[in-house]
């Protein structure tokens, strides 16, 4: 028998435990549940009072944890909203496709006019030939005459909408029995749903939170270190990751972990610990701390070209830069918005680097190290011969930048992310990503700003 894949699209804007206990329903019935927030849409304007990031991470934390559930951040990160036709193309190589949508959008569909007739691209066609999951809806009466040829009827008593949550949270009314807890605390830390721009940054506490703990089994110390926080551990539903070693222990662990969406804490047993709190000020206090930082910071969202002409994607929460593979000098090509700022750089390589890895290579290539919630982020060339004088370049955070390879047979490069080899590349494009951002946290009197002028006026 084919796959079965409930097609759960919708706005989740944001999501709640309505929509939580719904997948829940849907993972029983299907072999997989494929959640896809959509982006810009032309029908539903509320959708851009929140940024997708926060949009990508508030359905991470909802629905991360449901085994068979997966969300597609593809909208979020490319801004569009794909629609279902476009969406079953998509996936129906992967298994059989069945659109999900409440009761409210097939009520007139005996008479041809329900919202799917009228409201979808190529829905009446949709219609007649796709298979559809119908969710009975409190509120809304349905009619048998109204159901599409193709269904499965779902029979829900769920309560519950994100009007009411976004309304609940404008208004300063309780929210925390309409939302996960996770999701809920993470509304909290940013200010979301106020009528207000979001923070990127607050003060909170760990306090009375549970973590899991991930060591970096090459430092002897960051392992001598676990067992101090072992009865801090739940390794099934932590609050927080606890990272023990230095900051190249903390990217290993962001590139794993970081679809969890939970707040990291590092420990610095390694030697710069830029994205780490140092121990001695760790051990000195209660743990977990009861004053401390979060910051959410954006990823850098890659699409590598390789020598086959294959597009890979990545993201990097430091940097992403492109080498010369051999004793040949670079000649590069550098895109900024589309418009060739640097026709031909000849270089060891070119960098892109988030203001929360500006401290790193960029810092080491020349470059002036940035607050980590400067709304901008870098470009940097290594060792340029030519254009003579040239280093860096601060970016909004619009900014796309795209870095070809002239010569790709004579001067080949490799690319790496935050210092993970991808192997041979023709071209990288680069800007900060919409989906994917990471949450440090920091003691509060220690936090990254602090770092950052320790480095400036060299203390
Ligand atoms: N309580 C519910 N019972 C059954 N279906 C629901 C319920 N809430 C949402 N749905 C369905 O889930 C899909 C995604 O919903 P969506 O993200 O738009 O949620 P919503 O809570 O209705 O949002 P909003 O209130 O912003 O319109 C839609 O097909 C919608 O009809
Ligand atoms: O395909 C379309 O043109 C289209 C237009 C509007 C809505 N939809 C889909 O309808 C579903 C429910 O949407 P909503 O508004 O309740 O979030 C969701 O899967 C959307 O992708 C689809």
């Amino acid at each position: 028998m084919a796959r079965r894949m409930a097609l759960f699209g919708g706005s989740f804007n944001p999501p709640g435990l309505h929509h939580l206990r719904i997948a829940e329903v849907l993972a029983r019935e299907f072999d997989e549940v494929r959640i896809v927030p959509c982006g810009p849409r032309p029908d539903k304007p509320e959708v851009n009072s929140v940024p997708s990031a926060f949009r990508a991470a508030l359905c991470d934390l909802t629905f991360g944890c449901l085994k068979g559930a997966v969300v597609d951040l593809f909208d979020l990160e490319q801004d569009t909203f794909t629609r279902n036709h476009a969406l079953e193309e998509r996936y129906q190589a992967e298994a059989e496709v069945w659109h999900v949508v409440g009761a409210d959008w097939i009520e007139g569909g005996a008479q041809h006019r329900s919202a799917i007739h009228t409201g979808w691209e190529k829905g009446p066609e949709l219609w007649q030939r796709s298979r559809f999951a119908i969710l009975t809806r409190p509120g809304h009466t349905m009619d048998a005459a109204d159901l599409p040829p193709n269904h499965v009827l779902i029979p829900l008593e769920i309560p519950g909408s994100s009007t009411l949550i976004r309304d609940s949270l404008l208004h300063r009314r309780a929210a925390d029995h309409l939302l996960t807890k996770k999701a809920h605390r993470y509304i909290n830390r940013y200010g979301l749903y106020r009528g207000t721009n979001p923070a990127t940054w607050s003060r909170g506490t760990l306090e009375d939170l549970k973590c899991m703990i991930q060591t970096d089994p090459r430092n002897g110390k960051s392992v001598n270190w676990r067992d101090k926080f072992q009865p801090h551990v739940n390794e099934d539903a932590p609050d927080f990751i606890l990272t023990l070693g230095g900051d190249g222990a903390m990217l290993r662990c962001i590139r794993e972990y970081w679809r969890k969406r939970l707040p990291f804490f590092g420990v610095n047993a390694g030697h710069v610990g830029f994205l780490m709190n140092a121990p001695d000020q760790v051990f000195e206090q209660s743990f977990p701390p009861t004053e401390v930082i979060f910051r959410q910071l954006p990823q850098i969202y890659i699409e590598m070209e390789t020598e086959t002409g294959e597009i890979i994607q990545d993201y990097a929460f430091n940097d992403a830069w492109v080498e010369r593979s051999t004793s040949q000098s670079a000649w590069l090509e550098v895109k900024v918005n589309g418009i060739s700022r640097l026709p031909k750089l000849v270089s060891d390589g070119a960098l892109v680097s988030t203001a929360a890895g500006s401290t790193a290579y960029a810092r080491a290539m020349g470059a002036s190290p940035l607050l980590a919630d400067t709304p901008a982020w870098l470009l940097v060339g290594s060792n340029v011969l030519e254009p003579a004088h040239w280093k860096s370049a601060l970016l909004s955070s619009d900014t796309s930048v795209e870095i070809l390879n002239l010569e790709c047979d004579k001067r080949p490069t490799t690319a790496y992310v935050d210092g993970v080899s991808q192997g041979a590349v023709r071209s990288i494009r680069a800007r900060l990503s919409r989906a994917a951002a990471v949450e440090l946290v920091f003691l509060a009197n220690r936090d990254m700003a602090e770092k950052i002028a320790g480095i400036q006026f060299m203390r």
